[in-house]
């Protein structure tokens, strides 16, 4: 089975804390992985590890690769990162913010080519940003600016996309687009890792990785019944996982 990313005896060391000890995951590529765990679990440190963005001990392969025998150009065209609350340039329009995500695919001060601009106005539009792309970053809501941040990240076209909480600050629809464009993305052959909150969006993924205390507790694909109920564990039963109109969700246990 081919693997887009593998990670073997990972341990990241922060303030004088083990954040994570020992982490060895394969990520099936051409799938959804979600990853979930209570709050400090060390979800975004990992994802941040995978995406070469945190020094840690161990080794992470990319497409058999390792990171470090990777050109730096070639690693960014091919595995593209959304982080928590990212920080942007506020003065930079919607629209060259997601010409960001061409970088790596142009040449050092070259202008950007039409191919460029029709693939940033077609993640644009996905994202429902397109009508947003004069304004600055600064004039944006918080759901409005997570969705620019989300175009950049699609107008990379990568084979791996990474997201720490990419629903943060989106209201219910565009959560629902979200999924769907995710689906559609992952059915073209694209490999999707998320840090995902919520739990029933991290359900409709094709794989879960629960992680708690900087170790991996259960990962497992989303529809075996053993990860459901690794789900209510690492949650201390505090939520139920259950069918409705054969969907898994998660509910709180009142
Ligand atoms: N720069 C840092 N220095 C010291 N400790 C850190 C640093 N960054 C993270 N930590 C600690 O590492 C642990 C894991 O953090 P991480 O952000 O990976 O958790 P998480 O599972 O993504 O959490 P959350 O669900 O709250 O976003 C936490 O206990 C956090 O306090």
């Amino acid at each position: 089975m081919p693997y887009a990313l593998q990670v073997a005896n990972l341990h990241v060391m922060l303030g004088g804390q083990a954040v994570l000890q020992g982490i060895d995951l394969q990520v099936r590529a051409a799938r959804w992985t979600s990853i979930i765990g209570p709050n400090g679990a060390g979800k975004s440190t990992l994802l941040k590890a995978m995406a070469g963005l945190q020094p840690a001990q161990g080794q992470v392969q990319l497409f058999g690769q390792a990171f470090e025998a990777m050109a730096p150009r070639a690693r960014a065209q091919l595995l593209a990162w959304l982080g928590q609350s990212e920080r942007a340039m506020d003065d930079l329009t919607a629209f060259d913010t997601v010409m960001l995500g061409r970088m790596p695919h142009q040449n050092w001060l070259a202008t950007p080519s039409a191919k460029d601009t029709a693939i940033v106005a077609d993640a644009m539009r996905s994202t429902h940003t397109w009508d947003l792309r004069e304004r600055s970053l600064a004039e944006l809501s918080g759901g409005e600016r997570q969705r620019v941040m989300l175009a950049r990240v699609l107008a990379v076209q990568a084979s791996v996309v990474l997201m720490d909480e990419p629903l943060a600050n989106l209201d219910p629809p565009h959560q629902t687009q979200w999924l769907l464009d995710m689906r559609a993305l992952v059915r073209s052959g694209v490999t999707l890792v998320s840090v995902l909150h919520e739990v029933a969006v991290a359900l409709q993924a094709d794989d879960l990785v629960i992680v708690h205390g900087g170790r991996i507790v259960h990962a497992g694909a989303c529809d075996d019944p053993a990860t459901r109920a690794a789900v209510e564990a690492v949650f201390e039963h505090r939520i139920v996982v259950r069918q409705v109109d054969g969907m898994w969700t998660a509910v709180p246990r009142l």
